[in-house]
């Protein structure tokens, strides 16, 4: 069906409200907007479903909700009596209508027959990782479009070991979703009856508690001074509370935050894109931090499930850690107390994803901890650590990504801004106890391991033309590329949508075993590489460069023309 017979359909769907067909038919002229909004259905990305909110198949809206829900309460039903019994905890972060699509997605499982878990109020995604392993439901939901722009919302689903959904479960629910002729007739249990039926049960304070107790039992070292001056910012988020809560508990009591970024706002009005990636969003915490003096500033988006913190250096000036940086230095403070401790298990592995860096696989390395490396996404990274404890391979210790997602431990299956908050704070201030900052350690860090510098950037192009230049310029690079930079040598190729890996020295191509997905990697004999793949939560494509010298210097310098050269390529491609 066409975009303009999905876009009628909707018009004249008489179990579509008012509001919803006034929206559309403001529209009506505007073939452009009809297209954007009905081209195509928002499906399973790098992190659930995401997409600017309105009426429209390719939007997010009460009536994707109520579909994604009823499809995901047909796959619960299809396994039975006990998952149905077992339910789906659902949370929700601060964004325009998340409330109300968490209530409805609730009410929607009743109405099946299924036990609705829902929180109380707005609560961290990894919270949600986390009850859903306390409660042992079959499944979990967190209504929040993550670091998105304002005009985003999106919906992640957990299944029963706590991490995101793969391809399997992803698929089983498309299949679902396929099934249901009209979207707009999915039925809802009334609020009062469910809770009186007990399909509704409202929760908060004692899953918050015993999370709060689990993350501050990670704790590595606490007989240090905690003078340390932090800024803190939520980002309007749902951070705000556990963040401070933890920090407080633990006795780091000189926590300033940042006062227009500490209560929800789903505008998230001093930030403009709430993703702590993005150094321009730190404004209002650097403006605090001089004012207080501070030693560190953190951030966490708006799910809180994502960390990131600059350094004040020598000068007084704040120096922001990325994603790579903040990884190794964590691993490094994990790995030095554990081993101090002899607590470094056997089998331990770190886990992170194939466009992440590799410093942290030195690090690991060098305390005889194995690295293994999956496809993007914070579920394939927790996948992983579900398939450890079932075959016993390996004791998951640490997981990241260069996208400043990190969580350690198992008991949150997802990435987890509070407890990179916490460990974060206790390294820099165990290290300031020797009088170092975390930029002196990640400098012992360069020395020991050699000098890596990276960079990773993205083009934003949006809507239906830009996908398809996306598509353009994927294809571009599986047939051009750079095959010699600064004297090095273009080594390997690794085509991840088409499973291959191709040795250009020995002329040689071997099949990779991750799943499909549209990457590309390109390896030099000097220990550099870059990647590029469309970002599966966001309209851009991302590329990602690295390289390793023997000092700073060197090691800019290949970046550098690697992306003059990527950034050329890119911007020639129509
Ligand atoms: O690069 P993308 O597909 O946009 O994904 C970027 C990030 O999005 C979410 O935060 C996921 O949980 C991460 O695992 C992922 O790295």
């Amino acid at each position: 069906m066409d975009y303009i017979k999905k876009y009628e359909k909707w018009i004249s769907n008489e179990n579509i409200d008012k509001i919803t067909k006034d929206e559309l038919m403001k529209i009506k002229d505007d073939k452009e907007e009809i297209e954007e909004r009905f081209y195509t259905d928002l499906s399973f990305g790098t992190a659930g479903l995401r997409g600017k909110m309105g009426a429209g198949t390719n939007r997010m809206n009460k009536y994707i909700i109520s579909m994604a829900t009823q499809a995901i309460a047909e796959v619960i039903k299809a396994e039975g009596k006990k998952a149905c019994k077992k339910g789906v905890v659902i949370a929700y972060d601060v964004r325009h209508k998340s409330d109300e699509f968490a209530k409805r997605a609730a009410l929607v499982l009743a109405n099946n027959g299924i036990k609705a878990y829902l929180f109380e109020g707005i609560r961290p995604t990894p919270e949600l990782s986390y009850a859903v392993r306390r409660l042992g439901t079959q499944a979990g939901i967190v209504v929040t479009a993550s670091h998105n722009p304002k005009d985003y919302n999106g919906y992640k689903v957990y299944w029963d070991e706590g991490s995101q959904i793969l391809s399997d479960i992803a698929a089983r629910v498309t299949e679902k979703i396929d099934e249901i002729e009209d979207i707009a007739k999915i039925k809802r249990m009334d609020e009062d009856e469910a809770l009186r039926e007990g399909l509704l049960e409202i929760i908060g304070k004692d899953i918050d508690d015993e999370y709060i107790e689990k993350v501050k039992e990670l704790s590595l070292r606490d007989e240090i001074k905690k003078d340390i001056k932090i800024v803190y910012t939520p980002f309007n988020g749902t951070g705000n509370i556990p963040v401070r809560r933890v920090l407080d508990e633990r006795g780091f009591n000189n926590v300033f935050v940042v006062k227009e970024q500490e209560n929800p706002d789903p505008n998230f009005t001093t930030i403009g894109y709430p993703n702590p990636e993005d150094i321009k969003t730190f404004e209002y915490a650097i403006k605090l931090g001089k004012e207080k003096n501070a030693d560190l500033l953190i951030a966490n988006d708006p799910d809180c499930d994502r960390m990131a913190c600059m350094i004040k250096d020598k000068k007084g000036e704040y120096i922001p850690l990325n994603g790579n940086q903040t990884g190794a230095i964590l691993i490094n403070y994990v790995l030095e107390a554990l081993k101090e401790k002899n607590e470094i298990p056997s089998n331990a592995v770190i886990v992170k994803s194939i466009v992440t860096g590799d410093l942290g696989k030195d690090i690991a390395k060098s305390y005889g901890v194995h690295t293994v490396e999956t496809l993007t996404g914070f579920k394939n990274i927790c996948g992983k650590a579900n398939e450890f404890e079932k075959t016993g391979e390996y004791t998951y210790l640490f997981g990241y990504e260069e996208s400043i997602g990190y969580v350690y431990d198992t008991f949150v299956r997802d990435k987890d801004g509070v407890i990179a908050a916490m460990l974060i704070v206790e390294a820099a201030a165990f290290y300031m106890n020797k009088e170092k900052t975390l930029l002196d350690i990640l400098e012992d860090i360069y020395n020991e391991y050699g000098y890596y510098s990276e960079d990773l950037f993205s083009l934003v192009l949006e809507g239906i033309e830009g996908k398809e230049r996306i598509g353009r310029m994927m294809e571009n690079y599986k047939k051009h590329y750079l095959t010699e930079i600064a004297g090095a040598k273009l080594t390997r190729i690794t085509d991840f949508e088409n499973q291959l890996r191709r040795d250009l020295l020995n002329e040689s191509e071997e099949e990779i075993e991750m799943k499909k997905t549209n990457a590309l990697k390109f390896e030099f004999d000097n220990d550099s590489w870059y990647a590029i793949r469309p970002s599966g939560t966001e309209p851009k494509i991302k590329i990602y460069i690295y390289s390793k010298g023997k000092n700073k210097s060197e090691a800019e310098e290949i970046v550098k023309k690697i992306k003059e050269n990527v950034l050329d390529k890119l911007h020639s491609i129509k």
